[in-house]
């Protein structure tokens, strides 16, 4: 791509400029990478390759929950196999009701954001906007990019987006109207940080992960579907078996026909020893080798 250091390696994130994952990923690599929009969070994932090797994803939310559209993709088999979590970095997150210059409270009849961000200023927009209409889009920069250039479907000077203020620096004809309009006090998003390979070495960061921990995905196996294998997964077993502090535990529809039979992720820590983290977790991931059960180490850091 032009423009890009040939040595720098390249990071993948939810562009435009001035998103909050372009800003979680700055506050970690800084100028030690090339920086590379994309415009949805699945093409960040589906972007990384050797050339462009690194990306950030939203993971969760503290105030709003998991970021679905992220969970969504880590059901993919390519996640596990080709491309991995390699890290997280949490962000606090403020966000500002972005405007065209010298547009008023009551001008304004839609809010444009990132489904997330408009989840995490709920009551605001019941308080302040009731009457308003609220429009997702692919990101929150992108929301206040719309309104700068007017290319949303309405007339930008009665919408606002939700966005960080530095999204003011980047587009033109935009002031921030209010400020710190989140409804949680202290609003953060975690990111995973995520690579095309399990073992590239990642730019020095200014992150350094507070204990060894590691993201696994289990499952049915689709294999497995129609003969006597297939098995519900007996999640007490597993748990106990894994022998690993369980940090987090999220679900979502498996992508095969099996009804209501589920994808978990399991966040997993260290308990401590001095057995290499590599070493513990594929003595994990063999003792629960159960037939008809997929598990599979969606990253490790
Ligand atoms: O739209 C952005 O700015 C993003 O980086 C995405 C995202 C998210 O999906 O959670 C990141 C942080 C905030 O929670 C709001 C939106």
């Amino acid at each position: 791509m032009c423009g890009l250091d040939p040595i720098r390696p390249t990071l993948a994130f939810l562009g435009p400029v001035g998103t909050y994952s372009h800003q979680a990923a700055y506050d970690c690599f800084g100028n030690s990478v090339d920086y590379v929009p994309k415009q949805t969070i699945q093409a960040v994932f589906r972007s990384l390759s050797l050339d462009l090797p690194l990306g950030i994803v939203p993971q969760e939310n503290n105030t709003h929950g998991s970021v679905i559209e992220t969970y969504d993709i880590l059901r993919d088999p390519a996640i596990g196999q080709s491309n991995f979590i390699r890290g997280s970095t949490i962000l606090a997150v403020r966000h500002c009701l972005v405007v065209r210059q010298g547009v008023k409270l009551e001008n304004i009849d839609h809010v444009l954001s990132h489904g997330q961000a408009l989840g995490q200023c709920r009551s605001f927009l019941a308080r302040l906007l009731p009457w308003a209409s609220l429009v997702p889009t692919d990101s929150t920069a992108s929301a206040a990019e719309q309104i700068s250039n007017g290319t949303t479907a309405f007339d930008p000077y009665r919408c606002a987006a939700i966005c960080s203020s530095i999204v003011t620096t980047v587009f033109e004809g935009l002031e921030v109207l209010l400020d710190s309009i989140q409804d949680g006090e202290a609003n953060s998003t975690r990111f995973y940080i995520v690579s095309h390979g399990s073992d590239s070495t990642l730019p020095p960061s200014r992150i350094s992960p507070v204990r060894r921990e590691a993201l696994l995905r289990t499952s049915t196996s689709q294999e497995s579907h129609g003969t006597s294998e297939c098995k519900r997964l007996n999640f007490v077993k597993l748990i106990k078996a894994l022998d690993l502090e369980i940090l987090r535990v999220d679900r979502r529809p498996a992508l095969h026909a099996l009804t209501f039979r589920d994808v978990y992720f399991l966040e997993v820590g260290d308990i401590g020893g001095n057995t290499p983290w590599s070493e513990k977790l594929s003595q994990a991931l063999q003792r629960v080798t159960y037939p008809g059960i997929e598990v599979t180490l969606l990253g490790k850091w």
